[in-house]
């Protein structure tokens, strides 16, 4: 019989804990006074005051010890979206966020929060200032992301006040800061191959990029401010760095803060879209001979090329929500915390 109430509301668990993302918030958890268990298919590091548990997901009884006697779960574990597997995404994201439901329900588990992303109610074409209450996106930019919109609705839904089982889930969107595996590694090898002189459209889109410390801090108030009387019960929020930014600007700063040329010439969109189109239809034909991973997706292109930046009004009514770093800071305490890509390292 699930034990709700008599636990201690700071022993949480970060499933996850091991990413990017799962360690930053982990860390500021431990500092906040929380004792923290981890489950992930890996262990990335060690700390005092955080217990390992290593196993998939998809296991409910793995789950089911690290869950134990645990009141708040933070889940942020995804493979990655460059990974490009369907059927893992598919078992990870959607079956797996329903092993962590019926799990959290089995362990009593009080409260679950969800690190979706912005991205779910993306289509590839400009979104202005967009709020939550976007729909979801029909035509999704890939199947990373189908698989999120499916794990946000299967979060939401199973949010019951009557239960005891209380859920919400936060929408980041292009996190970044010290440890990223992503957006300053994939930017540097881009720009190290020489691919990075071109600027897709007239460079004026505006994007949000989101410092990972107050992605972090939007986890947290989420989780303390979510109560069965709190408008936060079953809801999504957009969690940013509030200060959208020229999509070639922010790139601009990253590539010349570590020692690289900032991209100069303009492609138009159109054309860099059909030729990004052209190459992943032939990889698609090519792809039982042989696996092509071309740089330039269409994804990647709408990314780079469309205004995308969202509101986070609901978050800031709701929770206190705002950003603890401002992008400036932000940009440079990244630009530091990778020596090792720096142009001659
Ligand atoms: N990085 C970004 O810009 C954004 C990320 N997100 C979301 O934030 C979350 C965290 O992302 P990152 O920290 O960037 O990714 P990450 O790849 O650094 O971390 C994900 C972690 O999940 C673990 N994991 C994967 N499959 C697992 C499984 N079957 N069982 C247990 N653990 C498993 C991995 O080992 C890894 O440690 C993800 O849900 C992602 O969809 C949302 C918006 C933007
Ligand atoms: C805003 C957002 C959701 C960012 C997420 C991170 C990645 C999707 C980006 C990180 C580095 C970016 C990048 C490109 C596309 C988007 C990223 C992969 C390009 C491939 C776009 C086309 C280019 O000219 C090169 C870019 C390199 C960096």
């Amino acid at each position: 019989i699930p034990k709700r109430g008599i636990k201690s509301s700071k022993r949480c668990a970060v499933i996850g804990g091991s990413g990017f993302l799962g360690r930053h918030l982990v860390e500021r958890l431990v500092d906040r006074g929380y004792t923290v268990n981890v489950f992930d298919i890996r262990q990335a590091y060690e700390l005092p005051g955080v217990t390992f548990h290593q196993g998939d997901l998809c296991d409910r009884q793995a789950l089911l010890l690290a869950l134990k006697e645990v009141s708040v779960v933070f889940h942020c574990a995804s493979p990655a979206p460059a990974s490009d597997d369907r059927a893992l995404f598919q078992r990870v994201n959607i079956d797996g966020t329903r092993t962590v439901i019926q799990a959290c329900h089995e362990a009593g588990v009080q409260k679950l929060i969800l690190t979706s992303s912005a991205s779910v109610v993306f289509e590839g074409t400009d979104i202005k200032n967009g709020r939550e209450d976007l729909p979801y996106a029909k035509k999704p930019i890939d199947y990373y992301t189908e698989t999120k919109i499916v794990q946000e609705k299967l979060v939401l839904e199973a949010c019951s006040k009557e239960k005891g089982f209380l859920t919400v889930a936060i929408r980041p969107h292009g996190i970044f800061g010290p440890r990223d595996p992503q957006l300053v590694p994939i930017l540097i090898d881009t720009a190290r191959r020489g691919k990075m002189k071109f600027i897709i459209g007239d460079g004026s889109n505006l994007v949000d990029f989101t410092y990972v410390e107050n992605v972090v801090h939007g986890h947290i108030l989420a989780a303390e401010h979510l109560k069965a009387d709190s408008p936060l019960c079953g809801q999504a929020y957009h969690i940013t760095n509030d200060e959208p930014v020229r999509f070639w600007d922010f790139m601009s700063q990253i590539l010349e803060g570590l020692g690289y040329s900032a991209p100069r010439y303009h492609l138009p969109y159109t054309l860099v879209y059909g030729i990004a189109l052209l190459l992943w239809l032939m990889a698609l034909v090519l792809r039982p001979l042989i696996r092509i991973k071309p740089t330039f997706t269409p994804m990647r292109v709408a990314l780079a090329g469309t205004h995308h930046y969202y509101s986070c009004a609901r978050a800031k009514k709701d929770m206190g929500y705002q950003p603890l770093v401002p992008l400036r800071e932000a940009i440079v305490r990244t630009v530091e915390s990778y020596p090792h890509l720096r142009k001659g390292a």
